[in-house]
């Protein structure tokens, strides 16, 4: 049986309140799926009902094939890490890592094998005797991991496992999971609101707003092609602009100016026209010029915020606010530019439901598989 863990309109309330909003989805075996989303939109709930630490409301959990609503947690073959580690304080380093295996009566040579294993990669040898408190936090945090790792559960679930740790030690135990994850193909469940750790690690995100999920696709399809408004702004920094606009016949009109789209949007807008539509542009995808370009709009620039590499520029153009960024430092305060979308980066949306409204020659998940996706990270 698969490694798949699938939602079947799986609801969560806790009293009169819905926290979690009708799931319908399937993790697929094998794959590192990130759940992503604001503080409070549901994802650890998500996670502990898989874990079976919390209780499903409506609707029914299958792991392996098998429905799990009312599976005690021992029984359902995972492992998991939290954001506060959770070792035992009285035991060793080694003792909390092979706890669980004593408890599952563990062949000794066995027990040695995965023990050496895990402390060959996540680098703890020579910890071995020591306690918890005398640990680094990053120290803690791998000897987490390796508590996890040894159990070689089919499903791994990782609640904020790293945000304790800098940005350093992040990356490298971004790392470190990824070849654990390789090793054992273990399936992936790791909770986030860190989108920068999502995009790195996922193969493919699911973004929850408000109990609800918002998308489920690869990390390139969530920022190149957002389902809906909430997804375009939530992935990527500084935000993306929406603007309001029409649509009509090749042209977007912003207010007073308008620029012609190119031909697959044109063709993919199949001749029709739209009123009061959302459009959306990130600031990286916006080209800035101090004299008119073809198809560009007039603004003047509001303020801008030196980030070294790159300045964040806040402007206004037919009365709406858009943000640019640019690696130029030469830009001023109050003066004058042309701002151009790059017509094969821009995304419309409809104003009432703000889904998008597709876009030109579109991938979907199914045509690029994991392992794809993985040689494009
Ligand atoms: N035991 C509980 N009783 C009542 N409400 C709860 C309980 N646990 C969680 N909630 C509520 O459910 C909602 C979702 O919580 P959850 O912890 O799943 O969010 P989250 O996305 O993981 O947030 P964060 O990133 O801040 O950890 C929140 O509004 C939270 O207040």
């Amino acid at each position: 049986m698969k490694k798949e863990i699938q939602f079947e309109h799986v609801k969560k309330s806790y009293g009169d309140t819905e926290v979690v909003k009708d799931l319908n989805f399937t993790i697929k075996e094998g794959e590192r799926l990130i759940l992503l989303g604001p503080s409070g939109c549901g994802k650890s709930t998500i996670l502990r009902m898989i874990a079976g630490l919390e209780n499903i409301t409506d609707g029914n959990l299958y792991m392996n094939g098998e429905k799990m609503n009312h599976v005690p947690s021992g029984l359902r073959n995972v492992s998991m890490v939290f954001q506060n580690y959770a070792l035992y304080p009285h035991m060793t380093v080694k003792q909390n890592i092979v706890y669980g295996l004593k408890v599952q009566k563990l062949p000794k040579q066995e027990m040695e094998n995965r023990l050496n294993s895990v402390m060959e990669i996540l680098q703890l040898r020579g910890l071995e005797d020591r306690l918890p408190k005398s640990l680094s936090g990053g120290q803690r945090q791998r000897v987490a991991l390796a508590r996890a790792t040894v159990k070689r559960s089919d499903f791994f679930l990782l609640d904020e496992p790293l945000s304790n740790l800098d940005a350093q030690l992040r990356e490298s135990a971004r790392k470190e999971l990824v070849k654990i994850h390789e090793m054992f193909n273990q399936t992936i469940v790791y909770v986030t609101h860190d989108q920068i750790e999502a995009m790195t690690f996922a193969d493919r995100i699911a973004l929850m707003y408000n109990g609800e999920l918002q998308m489920l696709d690869t990390p390139d399809n969530v920022y190149h092609r957002p389902a809906n408004v909430f997804t375009a702004k939530f992935i990527g920094s500084p935000s993306a602009n929406i603007l309001e606009a029409d649509y009509r016949n090749g042209w977007v009109h912003t207010g007073n100016q308008a620029f012609e789209v190119n031909d697959s949007w044109k063709e993919h807008m199949n001749k029709q026209s739209f009123d009061d539509i959302l459009f959306g542009i990130r600031p990286e995808h916006l080209e800035l010029s101090t004299s008119p370009m073809s198809n560009g709009l007039e603004g003047r620039i509001k303020y801008i915020e030196n980030l070294g590499k790159s300045c964040s520029i806040y402007l206004e153009a037919d009365g709406q606010e858009m943000i640019a960024v640019s690696e130029n430092g030469s830009w001023k305060q109050g003066q004058s530019v042309y701002v151009r979308p790059q017509s094969d980066r821009i995304h419309f949306f409809n104003k009432a439901t703000e889904k998008s409204l597709g876009h030109p020659a579109e991938r979907t998940e199914t045509n690029q598989t994991i392992e794809e996706r993985r040689v494009l990270v």
